[in-house]
């Protein structure tokens, strides 16, 4: 029985995710909670006739009793107006304290995967604060890599929509995120990037987040998250091992300890099995320090109060 519930199921990420998983057979149950009972309403009556032939139903907490996988994409309303997602996390703490207390009660042993903003620090304090072990826990970060091919994509010349390309970005989900150049390949093949096409690529990440927030709309990235949460939600619903990069709790890997952060991670339906140590280029573990030690700040600073 694989039963899995959505927290933040009304808003933008949440209910692509409830779109994508339905769109599978990832989930024979399917619990959706928000504090929006109306706006959630709304979505269930159109998800249930869409899939008529699909349990999908409003929970309450107590609804997560029995859960395989929680996924908790709450948080406040999105701005227009900010350029970190560190923004977000005085509000989101308070929002977690409900819902880790609720989820640590009712799904102790669900593995989480946890999208709000900032997702470094709020898959942390859910391991920090609920008694969670740190290998049921993960921080979705994978849009960092989608983002990475869609730049490498747009900056090389005339590629080949059927080139197939692996992408990795470890570090923070965040302004320091570190796009390994070093572990790119095409078709299998380590690619080798000019200077010239790196500094562009590097453009095109670092002025996305800017960018799509000065569209003045405030929808985050659904379709972009509904995708890559489901490939994270069949990974951890496997007994096949799968890789990919996402935020976890650190005990001594990369010479790091007590903060969440992207790396390469092993995981299948126990959750995460292993945290892979890539040998990384000098530039690329200097900026992996670097993402840590304002990963660490940050935690040290809000951490504190909550
Ligand atoms: N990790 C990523 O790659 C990624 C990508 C996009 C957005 N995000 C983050 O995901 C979060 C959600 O984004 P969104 O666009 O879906 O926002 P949204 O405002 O559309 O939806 C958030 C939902 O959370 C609900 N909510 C608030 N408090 C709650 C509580 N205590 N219990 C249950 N539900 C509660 C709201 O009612 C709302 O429906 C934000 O923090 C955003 O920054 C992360």
């Amino acid at each position: 029985m694989r039963k899995i519930s959505i927290i933040g199921s009304a808003g933008t990420l949440g209910s692509a995710c409830a779109m994508t998983i339905s769109l599978t057979n990832a989930a024979d149950e399917l619990c959706l909670i928000d504090v929006n009972e109306a706006l959630l309403n709304n979505h269930i009556m159109d998800l249930e006739n869409a899939f008529p032939g699909k349990n999908i139903y409003r929970g309450e907490y107590e609804d997560l009793i029995g859960s395989s996988v929680v996924i908790i994409t709450a948080g406040v309303p999105n701005r227009n107006d900010e350029t970190s997602r560190d923004a977000y996390l005085a509000d989101n703490l308070r929002i977690f304290q409900t819902i880790g207390e609720k989820a640590a009660s009712y799904a102790p042993d669900a593995i989480i995967i946890t999208a709000s903003n900032p997702v470094d620090i709020l898959n942390y304090y859910l391991y920090k604060k609920f008694g969670f072990s740190r290998n049921q826990l993960i921080g979705y970060n994978l849009n960092d890599s989608y983002r990475f091919e869609w730049a490498i994509r747009k900056v090389l010349p005339a590629e080949p929509f059927s080139s197939n390309f692996y992408t990795p970005v470890i570090g923070e989900h965040g302004e320091t995120q570190v796009p390994l150049f070093s572990k790119v390949q095409k078709n299998g093949t380590p690619y080798t990037f000019t200077a010239k096409q790196k500094d562009e690529i590097n453009k095109e990440i670092n002025t996305w987040f800017v960018r799509f927030n000065s569209l003045n709309v405030p929808r985050t990235t659904g379709w972009t998250t509904g995708v890559g949460i489901l490939r994270v939600v069949r990974a951890v619903l496997d007994e096949e091992e799968t890789s990919f990069i996402g935020s976890s709790v650190l005990d001594g890997e990369y010479q790091q300890h007590d903060i969440s952060i992207g790396v390469p991670i092993t995981v299948n339906k126990k959750g995460i099995l292993k945290v892979q140590e890539w040998e990384l280029d000098s530039d690329e573990q200097s900026a992996f320090e670097k993402s840590a030690a304002k990963i660490r700040t940050t935690l040290l600073t809000h951490m504190a109060h909550s």
